[in-house]
């Protein structure tokens, strides 16, 4: 899938059986407050699908409208090729969420806190709880304190046991809000690692985080929120791929090789100690190459040469006008 940077109204995308989640114009009003507008979101079957975006830019909202927990302005969205929210009933069950942090007792122990949820679900089979809740518990790595009360968990623990909620039927597809918000480093590897064991057992995974760093390591697909809106979404690669690639030459004189470039009709040509670089347009007429051999047949001497891509960062922040976390 090509990213689709987006600046003037998103376009709708396709609905593809292959998707695990598709979203056209999906929009939520509070007041004269665009919180979600216009977003078209197009998750791929089998993807862990980072939606990245700046505290406040949309994607609780987003993907409290998902869920069928609050009701969209306007707009459409279907859930494992279901159209939502009529298909809620066949959809919802085979999607897991973490939300809000579900409501845990604190008195209660890790075990009998999954056991009340357990319980409430409708095809819950009391025969076959035991092995749910310990096939749960093993799976978020909380076998060994599963006894403990809820109060003595730390974060991460706490949010395995909401992972574990969302684990107790078998799930195509597991909407995260912020999974690692608020833990230390320790804690956030371990939701890393359990997201990764997920997705190996082709579950799609859909995780909203501020952090750029939390997106790069897991993910295999990212959308950019901003102010309600849409910007880019589609693979890692391609997003990388969609910032304008710029070439670096080492040069034994910076002015002069400044000219040459300007005559090739490269933009933006700057020159610093000991190098000159220049945007090289996608497609254009001048490649590397042909900098380097302009530069060598007008008598500067080339010691090095580099073609350098923006990072996601870079591309983020052009895009958002704003700066990310990029490490906690
Ligand atoms: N119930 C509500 N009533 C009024 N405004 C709301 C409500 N819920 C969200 N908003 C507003 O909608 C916008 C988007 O909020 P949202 O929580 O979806 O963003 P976010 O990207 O998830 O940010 P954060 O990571 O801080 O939760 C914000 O301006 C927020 O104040």
């Amino acid at each position: 899938m090509l990213p689709t940077a987006v600046h003037s109204g998103p376009p709708a995308p396709r609905l593809a059986a292959g998707d695990a989640i598709v979203t056209e114009g999906l929009t939520k009003r509070f007041g004269e407050v665009a919180a979600v507008d216009g977003v078209g979101l197009q998750v791929p079957t089998g993807s862990v699908f980072g939606f990245l975006g700046p505290n406040g830019s949309g994607k609780t909202t987003t993907i409290r409208m998902l869920l069928g927990l609050i009701s969209p302005t306007a707009g459409s969205w279907s859930l494992l090729g279901r159209e939502m929210p009529a298909a809620a009933e066949a959809a919802l069950p085979r999607v897991g969420a973490l939300v809000e942090g579900p409501a845990f007792y604190p008195w209660l122990s890790g075990r009998d806190n999954l056991a009340r949820f357990d319980a409430a679900v409708p095809d819950g089979q009391r025969a076959t709880r035991t092995a749910r809740l310990d096939g749960a518990l093993a799976r978020v790595g909380l076998t060994a304190a599963a006894h403990k009360r809820y109060r003595a968990y730390s974060l991460g623990m706490r949010q395995r046991l909401g992972l574990a909620s969302a684990l107790l039927r078998p799930r195509d597809l597991l909407i995260l809000d912020e999974p690692t918000n608020g833990m230390d480093p320790q804690g956030t590897r371990e939701i890393r690692n359990l997201i990764r064991d997920l997705a190996s057992d082709g579950t799609t995974i859909f995780l909203s985080s501020h952090l750029l760093s939390e997106i790069e390591q897991v993910c295999t697909h990212a959308a950019v929120m901003s102010q309600g809106r849409l910007l880019a979404q589609g693979t890692l690669a391609d997003l990388r791929a969609a910032g304008e690639a710029r070439v670096r030459v080492g040069v034994d004189d910076p002015t002069r090789a400044t000219g040459i470039l300007g005559r090739l009709g490269l933009r933006d040509v700057v020159a610093s100690d000991g190098h000159v670089s220049a945007r090289l347009d996608a497609g254009g007429p001048v490649d590397a190459a042909r900098c380097c051999r302009a530069l060598v047949e007008g008598g500067v001497e080339v010691s090095s040469l580099a073609t350098v891509r923006p990072s996601l960062e870079d591309l983020f922040v052009a895009l958002t006008g704003e700066g990310f976390d990029v490490a906690r």
